[in-house]
Parts: C-alpha cells; structure tokens; sequence
C-alpha cells in the first residue's frame, strides 16, 4: 500500500483569501486532481448539523421493509429514487456492488427547459422530514460545487462563467448509499462497490459513515482515503476527463468490503451534472495535450444514457 496522502485544501483560503491565497488554491486543486485524482476540502460552508440530519434521514429510509423501498423505484434508469441492493455493477464487471441507494435531482422551477426532460424527484411519505432536508442540502452542495468548478476553471484558463453556464439547471444528483453487514454475502467476488470511474464533471463525498474508500494510484497501487468530519473528499469523473482531453483524468475508486462483516457503511455523493444539451467538447487549453487525439464532441445527456447502459441501471 502506498504511502501517499491525498492533499488537503482550505475553500475559504479561495473564497476569502487574497489574491496569492487563491492562486494557491487553483495550483494546488490543479496539482492534487492531476497527481491524485482526489483533493479533501476543508473549510466550505456545508453545515455539519445538516449533513448529520441527512444521514439520519438517509438511514431511518433504509431501515423501511423492502416493499415499501421498492414502492419508490422509478422507471428512469435508476436516476430518481429508490434502486436495491446489487442492481448497479462497475463497468464491465458481472458482479454487482453490495449496496442499495436513493436519487435526489434538482426541483426546477416550472419555466425551466428541463422540465419534463429530467425525470421528477420521488419522495418517501414515510419519512416526511426528508424532502426538506435533502432538498436544502442540495442546494448547499450544488453552490459548494459551482465555487470549485469555477476554480478548475481558472487552472484550464476559461473563462469566468464557462462551468457555471454548463451546470445551469444541470442534472446533479445525490446519492445516498446503504451498505448493508455484509455478512452471507459472497465477499470474494463482491464488493461494496467495485472499481470504478464516476460519470459526471466532478463528485464531491461529504461524511461516510465508515472507512473504505480507495483510490487507484497512477503506479497501480490503492491508496486509502480518509476523510474526517466536516471536510468533502472531491474527486474527478468521466466527462471532466473528456472535456480536458485527460489532462485532469477521471479516477478509478472502489469501496473495500469492512473486515468484519457485520457494520453497515453510509455515504453521500454528490455528482456534479452539466445541464444535459451541453456539449462535452475538448476545452482549448488541452488541445494536442499530450499528443492525444481528443474524444469526440457529444452532448451530457447523450453521454450519461450511454455510461447509464455499461453499468445496468438502463437495461
Ligand atoms: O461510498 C463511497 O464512499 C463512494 C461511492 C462511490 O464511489 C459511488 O457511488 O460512485
Ligand atoms: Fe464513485
């Protein structure tokens, strides 16, 4: 195992600091996205005490008997509400993660273009309390985000408004994850969730509930990713790793089964969408990086159908 640690950097050293303060911070964001693929955030405005409401919610839902999840499975693909327990596996990987987990999107409002487009939240009227809560805590993340993509921005030399345009009414979601015990389960074949990349622009981790989590160096070795509370471990997804040309690449991750089988693990990731008529295209500044060939133009909606398929959420 290696010894590397992933680096740690202070929002508010970008949001307030002086002008070497964020400088600093779009070198070091750049730097740690580049070398790791990972970057923990400390010192952004998500209040703890909502993000511990939240997986209180999250965790009085998946204590709900399977047929009243299962009431809130939604026919779209697994990207609104409930999907259970081993239906999503990494791509091209057979076997499936052991962990069932809940869609929350962004409400638009009624003139939005993406209205009926994206599909609608669902909600459990079990749990009346979790509307509200992850509705706010949505907001929280998706302003967090917009500051950090601004920020990738600066280090891609684009201009100012370039991601905050691409993400308007774009189509992030959280996902709120159950991992059961895992005891009874075949735990040589299975895992949490297997090694993977993350589709969207950039996901950002607030508060699991227990360690697993790893990153696959760029030398092949797995390096731990340990996060504390109050701090959100942010990591690069395919779409950031094609419109980039690979200069900031997307990150294989994975979450190891716990040593013993009988402790559950909760998280919460916030995927960071574009809007889904937004054209992934290779970004000026990385034309001919490296000598690749950049990928083709596509849109984010056509994209995400596409990854949605490889990984069994759309059959
Ligand atoms: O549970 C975690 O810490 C990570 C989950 C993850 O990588 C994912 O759902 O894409
Ligand atoms: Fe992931």
């Amino acid at each position: 195992m290696s010894q590397r640690k992933v680096p740690e950097l202070s929002l508010l050293s970008y949001v307030n600091g002086s002008q070497s303060d964020k400088i600093k911070f779009v070198d070091d964001l750049t730097l740690g996205l580049k070398d790791y693929g990972f970057i923990i955030l400390k010192d952004h405005t998500i209040e703890q005490a909502k993000i511990d409401h939240a997986y209180d919610m999250v965790k009085e839902f998946f204590k709900l008997p399977l047929e009243t999840k299962q009431k809130y499975q939604g026919n779209n693909g697994g990207q609104r509400g409930y999907t259970p327990f081993k239906t999503e596996h990494a791509k091209n990987n057979k076997n499936p993660d052991l962990k069932e987990f809940w869609h929350v999107g962004r409400e638009l409002l009624a003139t939005s273009a993406y209205k009926g487009v994206y599909p609608e939240n669902v909600w459990p009227s079990e749990i009346t309390q979790l509307r509200q809560t992850f509705m706010e805590l949505y907001e929280a993340m998706d302003a967090t985000s917009i500051q950090l993509l601004e920020a990738i921005g600066k280090g891609l030399d684009l201009p100012s408004d370039y991601f905050t345009k691409m993400v308007h009414d774009g189509n992030s979601i959280i996902r709120m994850i159950h991992y059961p015990p895992t005891k009874g389960e075949d735990t040589k074949n299975s895992v949490r969730a297997a090694a993977h990349e993350d589709i969207n622009l950039i996901t950002m981790l607030v508060g699991a509930t227990d360690s697993g989590l790893q990153l696959l160096e760029r030398d092949g070795s797995w390096l731990d990713v340990e996060s504390r509370p109050g701090e959100i471990v942010v990591d690069t997804g395919d779409m950031m790793a094609r419109i980039t040309n690979n200069v900031l690449p997307s990150t294989t991750h994975r979450v190891i089964n716990p040593g013993d089988d009988g402790s559950a693990r909760f998280s919460m990731p916030f995927f960071v969408h574009p809007h889904s008529k937004a054209l992934l295209e290779c970004i000026p500044s990385c034309v001919g990086a490296g000598g690749r060939t950049p990928d083709p133009a596509i849109t984010a909606g056509d994209f995400l159908t596409q990854r949605l398929r490889e990984i069994g959420l759309i059959k």
